[in-house]
């Protein structure tokens, strides 16, 4: 261990951040260091009103610890590896990626039968451009609304009858205590999630001490899942996507390599185009099924949904 013990931890303070901090800190602490958590409240939790697709600005989430790095404020920052753009500055770089929960996205409302394909009409919340794109096509009876806010606003905009269910990444949920409203867990093919859904990464500045930066990822990185998240990642920077247009990927270890699946939808799932290959080198791998999707239109598709979202 470096001879510095103290390791502070920046990150967003809503409950669900301060529980991914928490379990960063514990898995340094098991290992006798030190650790500080440094909270605070970033542009993206005080912007409720408007969903983040109309903010626009990538890293909404990110941009404020980034500088807490830089000005060596905070030794690393987590963040749940979805809200991250693809592209991160060059001083700034991902450390590690701990081990990825369950990465599928799950329906939750207070009427245990509720099922998306058998109610003929319900009022549905969501707040990703593509859990709506995904609900247009598979599920056009229902009409969507706005959910933004932490996953405590949100059951209680579900508790006062905003919706008759919302979904939701069953990551969040777990770490929430909040299973007990699940209602349907949704098939990865269909509701594939979004770029990083259910990994923690960590950030540090490339300033920190060498030695304690590969201790903190000795202590947190996962490597399936690292292999994973940057297949997608490397997807998700090809198609210059972000968390806020209707893009998907999802990796996964199989026997005969890794395998990414990843695709585009319109706004109203009215179009899909989807593209999925094997390989061993991550970074390969997701530029093979970006030049693919890419191939198909994703490219021209992607500036047209960013021309109707910022309008
Ligand atoms: N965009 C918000 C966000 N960022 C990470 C999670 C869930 C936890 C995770 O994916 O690791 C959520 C909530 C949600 O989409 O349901």
């Amino acid at each position: 261990m470096p001879t510095n013990k103290l390791i502070r931890i920046g990150t967003r303070n809503s409950a669900l951040a301060m529980w991914q901090a928490r379990h960063i800190a514990s898995l340094l602490e098991n290992a006798g260091y030190t650790v500080e958590i440094v909270d605070i409240v970033t542009i993206g939790d005080k912007i409720l009103d408007r969903s983040l697709s109309k903010i626009g600005a990538k890293g909404v989430f990110t941009e404020e610890l980034e500088t807490m790095l830089r000005n060596g404020e905070i030794d690393i920052a987590q963040h749940s590896a979805k809200d991250l753009p693809s592209t991160l500055a060059a001083d700034l770089p991902l450390i590690a990626f701990t081990k990825r929960e369950a990465a599928h996205d799950v329906v939750l409302s207070l009427n245990p039968d509720f099922r998306l394909a058998s109610n003929k009409g319900a009022v549905v919340g969501t707040s990703s451009t593509r859990r709506r794109a995904m609900m247009a096509k598979e599920f056009p009876q229902h009409s969507l609304v706005e959910m933004r806010g932490n996953l405590q606003t949100r059951l209680e905009k579900l508790k006062s009858g905003t919706s008759d269910a919302m979904i939701l990444a069953f990551a969040g949920v777990h770490r929430m205590g909040m299973e007990s409203y699940i209602v349907e867990h949704l098939p990865i093919e269909t509701f594939t999630p979004a770029v990083g859904q259910g990994s923690v990464a960590i950030q540090s500045s490339s300033r920190l001490d060498p030695a304690l930066s590969a201790s903190i990822r000795k202590l947190c990185n996962d490597d399936a899942t690292e292999a994973c998240l940057l297949a997608e990642r490397h997807l998700l920077a090809q198609l210059d996507g972000g968390c806020s247009v209707p893009v998907y990927g999802h990796a996964q270890q199989h026997k005969d390599g890794l395998y990414l699946r990843g695709g585009v939808l319109g706004l109203k799932g009215e179009v899909e185009m989807v593209a999925s290959a094997t390989g061993s080198n991550p970074e390969q791998l997701g530029k093979a099924v970006a030049q693919n999707l890419i191939g198909q239109g994703a490219q021209t598709l992607l500036q047209d949904i960013r021309k109707q979202l910022a309008s």
